[in-house]
């Protein structure tokens, strides 16, 4: 089967113009989305992740028409969403983690009636999407409460459940787990394991936690400064960006640093608390179990490598010849105004 997303040299140039003196406006150009190219088949369930501003936000508005590119060419499904947004929005579903598409004042229940007559979704899917979304999602109990009411991790599956209930074929989720607690987030990620298993929908996942993109996608996307610099397996993620997690250790009082054996080494000390950096394919079991033998142990945590580091890691690795010139933001020749 062909590609479900296609996006061939995709362009996204902002215009910013900018006051630079009492009567001077310069006009800044930035590369949002640099000349990016990839597919996505259908049923796959794909991390997009990047630092702040790298353009993830920006990709997914193009793949769902809200934006037109500037250059290159996009399909999904066949459509080119900018000039069909409305035959494409049929076959899309959107969440996006930090705003919701529900009515606020209104029971959660009205707000999918609202949807039902907007995507004029027939009515017996409508009631049978509905009741399935209610049972697998957990909100049986919550859908006569006001939105307003709702904690954030059921105001987010109730999001879900909008964006599902007309079927869409494609799901592009932007940070859908983020501010939730450990329980939420392993729900909505449950979830998402069975959506796409069962239903094989493609999925275009963005976010900070790399958990997500561990729990859930075989494949993921790194972009940065506009331009795709990473498309492979989580695996090869870390690699690349050196992949280490940290443990960290309350000590009962104040000690040199801890020696840890061969693979772990102290990175910070800060009175009785001790960073120690060990490789992310490593268990931390027998770590742990020597620092607890032979020194006086009151706590510990182990940290994830977060996403941002993790691909700092990795520029920095590929060396500067691959990363984008930081000029991505360039001032236009002549655009000056006075
Ligand atoms: N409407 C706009 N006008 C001008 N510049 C914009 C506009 N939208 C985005 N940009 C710029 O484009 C770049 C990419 O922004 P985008 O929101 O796509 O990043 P992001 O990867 O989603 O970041 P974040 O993780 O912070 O959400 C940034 O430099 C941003 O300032």
């Amino acid at each position: 089967m062909g590609a479900f997303i296609e996006l061939d040299r995709v362009e996204k140039v902002f215009d910013v113009r900018k006051r630079t003196g009492f009567l001077k406006r310069e006009v800044r150009r930035v590369r949002a989305v640099d000349s990016i190219s990839f597919t996505v088949a259908r049923g796959e369930m794909v991390g997009y992740i990047g630092p702040n501003g790298a353009g993830k936000s920006t990709t997914i508005k193009m793949l769902t028409g809200i934006l037109t590119p500037s250059g290159g060419r996009l399909r999904v499904a066949g459509i080119d969403p900018s000039r069909e947004r409305m035959r494409l929005a049929h076959r899309i579903g959107v969440v996006f983690g930090q705003r919701t598409t529900l009515w606020w004042d209104l029971p959660l229940i009205d707000s999918y009636r609202l949807m039902h007559r907007m995507y004029r979704i027939p009515d017996a899917r409508y009631r049978e999407n509905l009741d399935r979304l209610v049972e697998l999602l957990g909100l049986g109990a919550l859908l006569d409460v006001p939105v307003r009411q709702l904690s954030l991790g059921q105001r987010m599956r109730g999001d879900i459940a909008a964006a599902l209930l007309h079927d869409p074929e494609v799901l592009y989720l932007d940070e859908p787990t983020i501010g939730l607690d450990v329980v939420s987030k392993a729900r909505v990620r449950e979830f998402l394991r069975e959506l796409n298993a069962e239903r094989g929908t493609t999925v275009l996942l963005t976010t900070h936690d790399l958990q997500d993109i561990e729990q859930l996608c075989s494949r993921v996307m790194v972009i940065d400064h506009g331009r795709l610099v990473y498309d492979g397996a989580l695996a090869g993620l870390h690699e690349a960006g050196g992949g280490e997690r940290t443990l960290v250790v309350d000590l009962a009082r104040e000690l040199p640093p801890i020696e840890a054996g061969p693979t772990a080494r102290v990175v910070k000390v800060d009175g009785p608390r001790q960073w120690l950096a060990f490789p992310a394919s490593e268990s931390a079991a027998p770590l742990v179990a020597r620092i607890a033998a032979e020194y006086p142990l009151v706590d510990l945590s182990v940290r994830e490598p977060d996403i941002e580091a993790v691909i700092a890691k990795m520029l920095s690795s590929m060396g500067d010849a691959s990363v984008p010139a930081p000029g991505r933001e360039t001032v236009v020749p002549g655009a000056q105004s006075s």
